[in-house]
């Protein structure tokens, strides 16, 4: 049977707590140092949502001093992008609520991240609202609205979905990426261990 991406990513993840654990533990930074490239990128690859080249481009950054250097050259490289490469990670990201959502066709992290923010739980009404206000800002700047699901509760997506639509195309291909590394942060806090270091950006 072919595992899925993430089934492959948590393999990883147990063959670098040496087979010993549940798939709640996660990986020291010693060993993330020790990966080669194929298994940094099977269990790094998705970070950033369908963008595993951000992690093939920090690899060579090795050894890293804890998670937060992995998010902060992770977060280099995407502020090095031009701006066509940086419209493109948001591009990469799926709508909240949207069509993929309800075809079932998320990726592991983003159905997680949804559903933390509520979104398994939206009468037809609000899909159908969310929907459209995705449209519009999709139809406004040529990208989808981001924003971190995890630190936002649907009335503060739908909040934002009207807010940030009245802003320049500039500030919202920047706020866009900023929700989008503090998405990386909190994927990264899911698979490196963090004891002591800060859980917010
Ligand atoms: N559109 C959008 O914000 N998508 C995302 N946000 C998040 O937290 N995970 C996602 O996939």
């Amino acid at each position: 049977m072919k595992l899925s991406a993430t089934s492959s990513r948590l393999v990883h993840k147990l063959k670098f707590t040496e087979m010993d654990s549940s798939l709640t533990k996660s990986v020291h930074i010693n060993n993330v140092n020790e990966m080669d490239y194929e298994s940094f990128i099977e269990v790094f690859g998705n970070v950033i949502e369908h963008c595993s080249l951000c992690a093939a481009a920090v690899w060579r950054y090795r050894p890293f001093k804890d998670v937060r250097q992995v998010h902060e050259e992770i977060c280099k490289f995407v502020d090095e992008l031009p701006e066509a490469g940086r419209e493109g990670i948001l591009r990469s990201h799926p709508d909240l609520a949207g069509r993929l959502a309800g075809l079932g066709l998320l990726t592991d992290e983003s159905k997680r991240e949804q559903a933390a923010a509520g979104l398994g739980h939206l009468t037809p009404e609000e899909i159908a609202r969310i929907q459209e206000m995705n449209a519009q800002y999709r139809k406004q700047f040529g990208f989808p609205f981001v924003i971190c699901a995890r630190q936002n509760k649907k009335e503060a997506i739908l909040e934002g979905l009207k807010t940030r639509i009245k802003n320049s195309p500039q500030a919202e291909l920047a706020k866009g990426i900023a929700e989008v590394k503090k998405i990386c942060y909190l994927r990264l806090l899911d698979i490196v261990e963090h004891e002591g270091i800060e859980s917010r950006l």
